[in-house]
């Protein structure tokens, strides 16, 4: 008898998109579908096409260019919403609508207002409107893993009557414990004769840490497609990571007995590929594409693994595409090293952009002693997350800053804004602070720094400055900027210029699109 084929749905692009401060260009959206696509998932949902011009417009290109997967879009219950969505999927080889309606009591009663028998109309009405435009079409009771087991099982029927080929299951608030989720899956079986005859999908968030466990205890209970984000991004703690849950499959396929169809060995690409653009770095003990994940430190450890790789590793580097290859990059180095180094890292770059990174990583290497990976894959974000001459409102001519022992830190700026010349000084408690400062007494004061950090790539004294910071403005949007330089000031002003100019062209859009 062939295995049960589970189904992988990566929703990076949605759902992961939606970690705040996490936002992706249309471009960018691209570039990462084109991955998601080497890597095999079988679903892409590109995005909200009712949430922005941008996002639409994202899903539009993501469903004209990727061939493969199929690529679905998001949408409410309601005509518009599904009408957008098809307006943006309709391009893909492949084209789902996904609509979903909350079915909780908390959020029944006190978000949506609507009685139980409201929320199934809304769901029979959302579903047929789907269908009319599409064969595959996908619903979710949003929270359900908060619902009443029977009320969901109405809402289920209801859709599948109404044409849904997908049943989604989300633990919307990651509030659910394995086995409860594994058995509300069976209940769902064994309750809706029906849903045999479409695909049982589940869709877990982390808030208690157990996403990807509650996702491989659905699959237990019969469940066939998963959903998930790469590094487990996502609203609040995130959704359930993706490559955990293939390699779990995989890994473990004598004790699930399942296939999945994927290329394991683009994991680590995109897993890097997704933390350059998005700037969310993973912790080094993130399972599977952790720094550390096949590294060994302990004398015991190292032994064993010398004599058997098995004593100690239960997967194979090289079968999560870790070359763990250490190219040495200098001022020897040209563009080969550099382009074969980024692009295991997942960089997909111009050639203009090559030419830029490898003359930065020399210039480098003739200051520092040894030029790292670190280094060059921080220039390489550097290059690639520049903005373009029309997306800089605000650029910065000259600064100046005097500090020094019992005196306080002042600087003056010189800020060119919307094209007219600016200038300004300030104090501070240290040089940043005080140029930090100089710079705000001329940009909007509704804009604020909520977040500074400063880290030295490698090396010593000469290392270079890695700032990254966060501003917020006055509806709370997050804007995350980061910048590079070998002078920890002039590394600080380009980020928080770089993240106004963020801010301001968001502001412009939407000025553009109301
Ligand atoms: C669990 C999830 O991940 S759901 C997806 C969450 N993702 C997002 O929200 C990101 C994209 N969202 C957006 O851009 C905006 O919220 C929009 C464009 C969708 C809507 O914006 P606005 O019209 O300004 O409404 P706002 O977001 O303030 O409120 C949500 C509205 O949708 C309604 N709503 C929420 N869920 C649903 C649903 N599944 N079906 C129908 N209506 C819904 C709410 O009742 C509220 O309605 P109201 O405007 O009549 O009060
Ligand atoms: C839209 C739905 C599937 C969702 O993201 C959730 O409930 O978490
Ligand atoms: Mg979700």
């Amino acid at each position: 008898m062939s295995k049960r084929r589970i189904i992988l749905f990566d929703t990076t692009l949605r759902d992961g998109e939606q970690s705040p401060g996490a936002s992706l260009t249309v471009n960018e959206k691209l570039v990462i579908a084109h991955q998601l696509a080497r890597l095999g998932v079988d679903v892409i949902e590109a995005g909200f096409p009712i949430a922005s011009e941008g996002d639409f417009e994202a899903v539009k290109q993501v469903a004209q260019n990727i061939k493969g997967p199929s690529v679905c879009g998001l949408a409410r219950a309601n005509q518009a919403d599904i009408d957008r969505c098809w307006e943006a999927v309709k391009y893909a080889e492949k084209p789902r609508i996904h609509t979903f309606i909350a079915t909780s009591k908390v959020h029944r009663e006190d978000k949506l207002k609507k009685s139980p028998e409201e929320i199934i109309e809304i769901t029979r009405n959302a579903v047929k409107r789907a269908k009319g435009y599409c064969d595959d079409v996908e619903f979710s009771p949003e929270d359900a893993a908060r619902t009443s087991l029977d009320y969901m099982c109405d809402v289920v029927r209801a859709a599948i009557e109404a044409g849904a080929t997908t049943i989604n299951i989300p633990d919307t608030v990651g509030y659910a414990e394995p086995k409860e989720f594994g058995d509300r899956i069976r209940y769902l079986f064994k309750h809706v004769p029906e849903a045999k005859n479409v695909i049982i999908s589940v869709h877990c968030h982390n808030d208690l840490g157990n996403a990807v466990a509650n996702s491989l205890a659905a699959v237990e209970a019969g469940a066939t497609q998963v959903e998930g984000c790469i590094n487990g991004i996502g609203e609040r703690a995130g959704n359930a990571s993706l490559e955990e849950i293939i390699m779990n499959l995989i890994t473990r396929r004598d004790y699930f007995n399942v296939d999945v169809a994927v290329n394991t060995r683009e994991i680590y690409k995109t897993s890097r590929l997704l933390a350059n653009l998005t700037g969310l770095e993973i912790q080094r003990n993130k399972p599977i594409v952790g720094a550390n994940v096949f590294a060994h430190e302990a004398g015991i450890h190292q032994h064993g693994v010398l004599q058997n790789r098995e004593t100690y590793e239960i997967m194979k580097a090289e079968d999560v595409g870790w070359t763990g290859e250490n190219l040495v990059i200098g001022k020897h180095s040209g563009k080969h090293a550099v382009t074969a180094l980024l692009s295991e890292e997942g960089f997909q770059l111009s050639d203009h952009q090559i030419r830029q990174i490898t003359e930065k990583v020399k210039d480098l290497a003739d200051k520092q002693k040894m030029v790292e990976r670190d280094d060059v894959i921080a220039i390489a974000r550097d290059v690639t997350n520049q903005l373009s001459e029309e997306e800089q409102y605000v650029k910065i001519e000259e600064f100046a800053v005097f500090t020094g022992s019992n005196m306080t830190p002042t600087a003056s700026v010189k800020l060119r804004v919307y094209g007219d010349q600016k200038t300004a000084s300030g104090t501070g408690d240290g040089p940043v602070d005080a140029v930090s400062n100089a710079i705000w007494n001329v940009i909007d004061p509704s804009l604020k720094l909520v977040e500074y950090n400063l880290k030295a790539i490698t090396g010593g004294t000469d290392a270079l400055a890695d700032v990254s910071i966060k501003l917020s403005d006055e509806s709370d949007n997050i804007y995350i900027a980061r910048a590079l330089d070998e002078d920890v000031i002039k590394a600080s002003v380009k980020a928080i210029i770089k993240g106004i100019n963020k801010a301001l062209n968001y502001k412009e859009r939407t000025l553009q699109n109301s």
